[in-house]
């Protein structure tokens, strides 16, 4: 079997992109000790077959979705069912031109995201008392879409790189859960995001991209409704338009073709059965039931029930932790910038009615297509 391992130089990349520390407010914080890990413990050693098993190992859940839809909600709660082994952050697939490169790449991002420790999460443990029982586990990363598509492109040309029986296994069972929510709301969340990210990251670059001083949102006198009079007659049958890409992309988020295109069809990425759309609504209302119908769909042990969730004040839930010392896993509150109640947003009827319309036929189409009833249509 050939092994893959992480290389120094990936490892300085992906622990830039990926040292993190919460704010005190998330309740945890995580030590950028990447480096520490690799010298002492990984490389310089003998490693466990975890290791190696950790080393080579694509994700074999995906979350992948429209943003602003809870998939890091989706991410951070359901990697607390025992038989999921989650990377906490988002786990990107760049694009360079070297598909090797880009995959070892990858793949090593991967290795330190499953193997950060924090208050919630040591994988290696996890690993190691799942095998014990002989239990099924699954890995679980937030990719999207995109870069699903490029890793499925590389293991059709190197249907090897990792074993033979590895990939062809993983092929067979890599689920996909595609979330998407009502496309209206879709958008007010990105509108607050892009124009109100500046008070928390003052300093940062991305104030050229974000907030007030924004040149690629240069939303700074316009209210909601002004913003979508403004730009949606510009929007072409939902084709970008030239001069501003970016806003186009925040209204076309909202057309969710990626599904079908995805789990249906001679082209489909992912086998239709190991496919799955959720209507993200469910998180914010009713979470354990999305998490129960996981579990069920993936064959996983029940653990997730209603008392595993508790109301915080503003409405949205957070995830009981038992024998620990926080004993409750939020989402940093800057999530539910809209909150739940429609009067708390500010959106006029109008704008609502005619935004509905404008997405109408896409949420019809994937409604009908995969033989749902989303709550908002
Ligand atoms: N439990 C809980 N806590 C906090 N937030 C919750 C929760 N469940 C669902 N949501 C909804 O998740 C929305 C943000 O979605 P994402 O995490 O996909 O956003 S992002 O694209 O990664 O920024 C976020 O959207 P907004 O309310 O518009 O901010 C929330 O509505």
């Amino acid at each position: 079997m050939k092994l893959w391992r992480p290389n120094s130089r990936n490892i300085k990349q992906s622990k830039k992109n990926n040292c993190f520390k919460l704010t005190r407010a998330n309740r945890i914080s995580f030590f950028c000790n990447f480096q520490k890990d690799l010298k002492n413990k990984e490389l310089n050693s003998n490693p466990t077959d975890i290791t190696i098993q950790l080393m080579q190992q694509l994700p074999t859940i995906f979350v992948s979705g429209a943003k602003k839809c809870g998939t890091k909600t989706l991410m951070r709660f359901f990697g607390h069912h025992p038989q999921i082994i989650r990377g906490l952050q988002e786990a990107p697939f760049r694009t360079t031109g070297d598909m090797k490169k880009d995959m070892e790449y990858y793949l090593t991002h991967l290795w330190t995201l499953w193997t950060v420790n924090g208050p919630y999460i040591n994988n290696k443990r996890k690993i190691m008392e799942l095998r014990k029982a002989k239990k099924e586990f699954y890995f679980m990363a937030k990719t999207a879409n995109s870069g699903i598509n490029k890793i499925v492109d590389f293991i059709n040309d190197f249907p090897n790189f990792i074993d033979d029986d590895y990939i062809k296994d993983w092929r067979h069972k890599v689920k996909n859960i595609f979330i998407v929510c009502d496309p209206v709301h879709r958008l007010l969340s990105d509108f607050k995001h892009v124009t109100s990210e500046w008070h928390v990251k003052k300093k940062k670059i991305n104030r050229k991209f974000l907030g007030p001083e924004s040149n690629v949102y240069p939303f700074q006198k316009l209210t909601f409704d002004m913003m979508v009079d403004n730009y949606l007659p510009k929007l072409k049958d939902g084709n970008m338009f030239g001069d501003t890409p970016e806003i186009a992309e925040m209204f076309s988020v909202g057309f969710y073709g990626q599904p079908q295109k995805f789990f249906l069809g001679e082209e489909r990425v992912i086998e239709r059965e190991n496919g799955l759309v959720l209507d993200g609504a469910k998180l914010k209302t009713a979470p354990w039931i999305v998490f129960e119908e996981l579990e069920k769909r993936f064959g996983l042990e029940p653990y997730f029930n209603e008392r595993l969730f508790e109301k915080r004040k503003d409405g949205y839930y957070c995830v009981r932790i038992f024998n620990h010392s926080e004993p409750l896993d939020c989402m940093p509150e800057t999530k539910g910038r809209t909150k739940l109640s429609a009067n708390q947003t500010s959106m006029s009827e109008e704008t609502r009615k005619i935004l509905k319309e404008f997405y109408r036929n896409s949420s019809t189409e994937l409604e009908k297509n995969f033989n749902m009833k989303f709550s908002w249509n």
